[in-house]
């Protein structure tokens, strides 16, 4: 390894003196990412996010898609783009287009707040409403079975050749590349958990929602959420988010893993079971999930409870706002669509969903702010009709969502793909501020829902009590 790992920096070198030389005569599109990579060895199960929590860098990015087919880890950033406003995020999705066309160019990471109209607390205020990063340093799997490690640079005029070199060099000498790994130890235990709303209060939340929804006006489902913060001491040793994570993709594989850290104090992370979009050139894969139940203790039961959520009346109709609105999207976005013909289920950690699927061909001038924007939020996390939902979450929840709800995912010119940013915490100052939300529809149980967020937040739970 450490040979492939020399051999890179080798290469990136020498790419970066052609890259010199033409540069003399201009035949160059200022900014350019120079990326240079090596397959370092066979890829084995968790090596990628081992390497991961190795790493010292305060500053990380890591993605994996559903079917694991991708993982990547991205350690410091080579460049980074942040906004709050929607030109500002527009803007952004061009230059990353423009800049990652080149075949075999990397896509940027990061992540949309759910609202971008809702102000923000300070909890968020890192974040902004968006914040997309080039890794610098990338460990990926790709389906060959190689790891592969990628330096990758970004370059805004001929000027700054010479010091992205120096900088690559001092920051690649800080990767830790010994393979000797630490068991994943807890050293901290929970003092606390405190949450907003409380059940009482949100026992009265729920059936002022219910009680508008069947006086027949326009509102017809809403998302509601709890914000439980669990304080955590720590008892020895240091509380790693990254550790967090690991635990979460060992404990179950099926669902998106991300996590971002910006700095050394916190950090934003999740595994959703739910696809917002991916495009590949203008082929577009997305879905409704919505309508949950648990999952069973025992393989009878656990059919029986599918069974139950196929049938009930409920969960249908909350999944059915959600397909509504995706077919409704779709037919504008695209020049043709189609849906998965049955409705199937989605399991992820203690839940399952109703899940049906869509594909379709995209009209060829959109871009992937149309894209975003057309479907984000939709009505599994806000509600229908969309902006009398998004006004009632303001009034009724005593805490801003941020990125809880929102996108994250990767982005380049070929290929895009974001998850809705669910079953997620904001880890800061040594506080899990876990985010977890249900559909409201008529027939709505405030207990009921009240458990279902239990159970989808069940691996927080489990976690932060296992000391
Ligand atoms: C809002 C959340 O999940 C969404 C709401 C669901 C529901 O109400 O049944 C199911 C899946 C998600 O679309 C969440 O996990 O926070």
């Amino acid at each position: 390894m450490e040979s492939k790992v020399a051999d890179l920096l080798k290469a990136f070198k020498s790419e970066m003196q052609a890259l010199s030389c033409r540069s003399e005569s201009d035949q160059i599109m200022w900014p350019f990412i120079q990326s240079t990579e090596v397959a370092i060895e066979n890829h084995s199960p968790g090596a990628v996010l081992s390497w991961f929590r190795r790493q010292d860098s305060e500053k990380k990015v890591f993605w994996a898609d559903r079917e694991r087919n991708l993982e990547i880890a991205g350690v410091n950033f080579a460049h980074k783009i942040q906004g709050d406003s929607l030109d500002e995020l527009n803007a952004a999705i061009n230059l990353i287009s423009r800049v990652t066309g080149t075949p075999g160019t990397p896509g940027y990471l990061g992540g949309i707040c759910f609202n971008t109209e809702e102000p923000f607390d300070d909890l968020w205020i890192d974040y902004h409403r968006f914040t997309f990063v080039l890794p610098m340093f990338e460990l990926r799997t790709c389906n060959s079975g190689f790891l592969w490690l990628r330096v990758n640079t970004f370059i805004r005029d001929r000027s700054e050749l010479e010091s992205a070199v120096g900088n690559v060099e001092r920051e690649f000498s800080k990767l830790n590349f010994e393979p000797s790994d630490t068991p994943l130890a807890f050293s901290f235990s929970l003092a606390s958990r405190t949450d907003e709303p409380i059940k009482e209060k949100w026992v009265t939340l729920i059936e002022a929602a219910t009680h508008e929804i069947k006086s027949g006006g326009d509102l017809k489902k809403i998302v509601l959420a709890r914000k439980t913060q669990f304080d955590l001491v720590q008892s020895g040793g240091r509380v790693s988010p990254i550790d967090l994570l690991v635990y979460f993709a060992e404990s179950d594989t099926s669902g998106f893993t991300y996590y971002i850290q910006l700095s050394e104090k916190d950090a934003f992370f999740g595994k959703s079971p739910e696809r917002l979009y991916k495009r590949t050139g203008d082929g577009i894969f997305c879905e409704a999930l919505a309508g949950t139940t648990r999952i069973g203790r025992s393989a009878e039961e656990e059919l029986l409870l599918k069974n139950e959520l196929f049938l009930s009346d409920k969960d249908s109709m909350e999944h059915s706002f959600v397909v509504n609105f995706v077919q409704d999207v779709l037919s504008r976005l695209c020049t043709d669509f189609k849906s998965s013909q049955l409705r199937d289920i989605k399991r992820h950690f203690n839940v399952q969903h109703l899940l049906q699927q869509f594909s379709g061909t995209l009209r060829p001038e959109l871009t992937d702010y149309d894209i975003i924007t057309s479907f984000s939020p939709t009505p599994a996390v806000g509600g229908v009709p969309t902006v009398m939902a998004l006004n009632r979450i303001d009034d009724a929840e005593a805490f801003r969502r941020g990125w809880y709800a929102g996108a994250f995912g990767m982005l380049s010119q070929e290929e895009t793909e974001f998850c809705v940013s669910l079953r997620c915490a904001l880890y800061k100052d040594h506080a899990l501020h876990v985010f977890t939300g249900v559909g409201i529809v008529a027939d709505s149980d405030p207990v009921c829902e009240w458990e279902e967020m239990e159970n989808k937040m069940s691996h927080f739970i489990q976690y932060s009590l296992c000391n």
